[in-house]
């Protein structure tokens, strides 16, 4: 059996030596999809009980792990200096680090990194992180897959 559920969040960005208009600061109301995989826990005086994980729970772990970390920041390459060096100037500035240009595909493989080990099979329902979606804008999306 698989679930998925969906959290939003804001967060800006500039995709630094893009050849058109994304290479602007700009922002995206992002939406990350999570699909976990598991059996369906059978387990009468457990509240989990008919699920393969509680949705809440689930966008809790998302919550602190991810969400709750980009959103309202600006996301930016370490290599990306110019920016980094500005944002660095501004006091208490939300800002976020990343290793890889901020594109939906680096987003998604990252939040993936983050997540894969933050669901735990406490049931031995054999749960598993499989997809994480992360969608740059409505039309335009990717997919990081579990092995
Ligand atoms: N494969 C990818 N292509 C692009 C990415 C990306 O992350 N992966 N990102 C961008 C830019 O960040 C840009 O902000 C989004 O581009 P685009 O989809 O063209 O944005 P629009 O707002 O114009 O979307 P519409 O659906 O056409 O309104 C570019 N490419
Ligand atoms: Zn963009």
């Amino acid at each position: 059996m698989q679930i998925t559920t969906r959290l939003e969040f804001d967060a800006g960005h500039r995709i630094p030596s893009h050849k058109s208009q994304c290479r602007n600061l700009h922002g995206h109301r992002y939406a990350i999809e999570i699909t976990l995989s598991g059996d369906i826990i059978k387990n009468e005086s457990a509240s989990e009980d008919g699920m393969v994980m509680d949705f809440s729970d689930v966008k809790a772990i998302a919550r602190s792990v991810v969400v709750d970390v980009w959103d309202h920041a600006f996301l930016v390459y370490q290599g990306d200096q110019e920016v980094l060096s500005f944002l660095n100037s501004l006091p208490n500035h939300k800002t976020v680090v990343m290793s890889t240009v901020p594109t939906a595909e680096n987003m998604a493989a990252e939040a993936f990194k983050l997540l894969s080990n933050a669901y735990q099979d406490t049931y031995g329902n054999h749960l598993k992180l499989e997809r994480v979606r992360l969608y740059e804008t409505p039309n335009s999306w990717a997919d990081a897959l579990g092995l």
